[in-house]
């Protein structure tokens, strides 16, 4: 099936509650075709259970989750639209590679030389003849990747895929799914580590404790990193003078005032779009004291973690500019 439009992946409002635990919350987001989108979150997060709804083996208790506007299972021909993989160790250990690739190609409805053709794209043609068995975790996602895309679907669903793989599978991966996302196709790639997936994914969906935190293009992401300069000071009162008087931009989870100074006296300003050269001259001229004067930069995986903290700490970016599409660290 060629890739089009229409294959965007749509989730509304889902939510999913185990007994007590409410493993996916009210949870909306968009995935669009011909772009690579990482599903982020840490552990538990709810990724897994969001993409087995997605897939139909999931009931909701509310909300939809729906590929070309339709859900899985009302789909007229699932394993040529969408190319799933879970898990990559739910293999027939005596099978050859070939062999359980033959056993799921009339399901994806392509004749058995498709099988060839996929274990070539992933890089195991060479080991077609040997039991999975044997297999490295490595060779096992790869294998998994390659059932996917057996009946040459236009969107693909791989949780953590880049698990186990080195860096050099890790860079082959990256190269396939962007190639793959440059045809058109829907890619959405789970993964808990951010730096994983960082130079694969066009798009990020970040959600910690089953809720939405982030969901941008990775360059909006990137954006949230930017170098700051910190500044603190003994007379908190004249320093945010000078912070309005200059018209510096305050981070978004930057520290507004409180303890900087002295004995616990002060304040602390976390200032973006400014530079250390001019903060200091501003309060040279100003007369104002500074105790503390540095640019840090906040790398990505450091926006990461502080937007997947747990609730409280969260709450503390609710204004951020790009971060919250939707709720951001609401409580759960
Ligand atoms: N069948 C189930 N019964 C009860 N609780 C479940 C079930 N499946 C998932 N959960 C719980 O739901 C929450 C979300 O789990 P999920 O596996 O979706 O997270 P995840 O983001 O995929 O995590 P990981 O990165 O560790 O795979 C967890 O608290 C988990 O224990």
């Amino acid at each position: 099936m060629p890739p089009d439009a229409t294959h965007a992946i749509e989730v509304s409002h889902l939510t999913k509650t185990f007994g007590q635990v409410r493993a996916v919350d009210d949870l909306s987001f968009t995935v669009r075709p011909g772009r690579v989108t990482g599903f982020l979150g840490p552990n538990g997060a709810g990724k897994t259970t969001t993409l087995r709804m997605l897939l139909g083996l999931v009931q909701p208790t509310a909300g939809t989750a729906t590929i070309g506007g339709r859900r899985y299972t009302d789909l007229d021909r699932p394993m040529q639209t969408v190319g799933a993989a879970l898990e990559a160790a739910d293999f027939h250990p005596g099978r050859t590679a070939l062999d359980h690739l033959r056993v799921f190609a009339p399901q994806a409805g392509v004749p058995d030389r498709r099988a060839h053709e996929v274990l070539d794209l992933v890089g195991l043609s060479g080991a077609a003849k040997r039991r999975v068995g044997g297999f490295s975790l490595g060779m096992r996602q790869r294998l998994a990747l390659a059932t996917t895309l057996l009946g040459d679907p236009p969107v693909l669903l791989l949780d953590e895929p880049a698990n186990g793989l080195d860096p050099e599978g890790i860079r082959w991966l990256r190269d396939l799914l962007r190639a793959l996302a440059a045809q058109g196709r829907t890619v959405l790639v789970s993964s808990h580590v951010l730096s994983e997936v960082q130079q694969t994914v066009d798009d990020v969906v970040i959600i910690a404790g089953g809720r939405l935190v982030h969901a941008s293009t990775l360059a909006e992401l990137s954006g949230l990193a930017e170098p700051r300069v910190r500044v603190a000071s003994p007379d908190a009162a004249a320093l945010d003078a000078l912070v309005a008087r200059a018209g510096w931009q305050r981070a978004a989870d930057g520290t507004a005032g409180g303890a900087g100074g002295v004995g616990g006296v002060g304040g602390v300003a976390e200032l973006v779009g400014t530079d250390v050269a001019t903060v200091g001259h501003a309060a040279f001229a100003a007369g104002l004291e500074l105790h503390e004067l540095a640019t840090h930069g906040v790398g990505l995986e450091d926006v990461f973690l502080r937007l997947t903290a747990p609730a409280p700490a969260r709450g503390a970016h609710a204004g951020a500019p790009a971060a919250a599409p939707t709720a951001a660290g609401g409580a759960r």
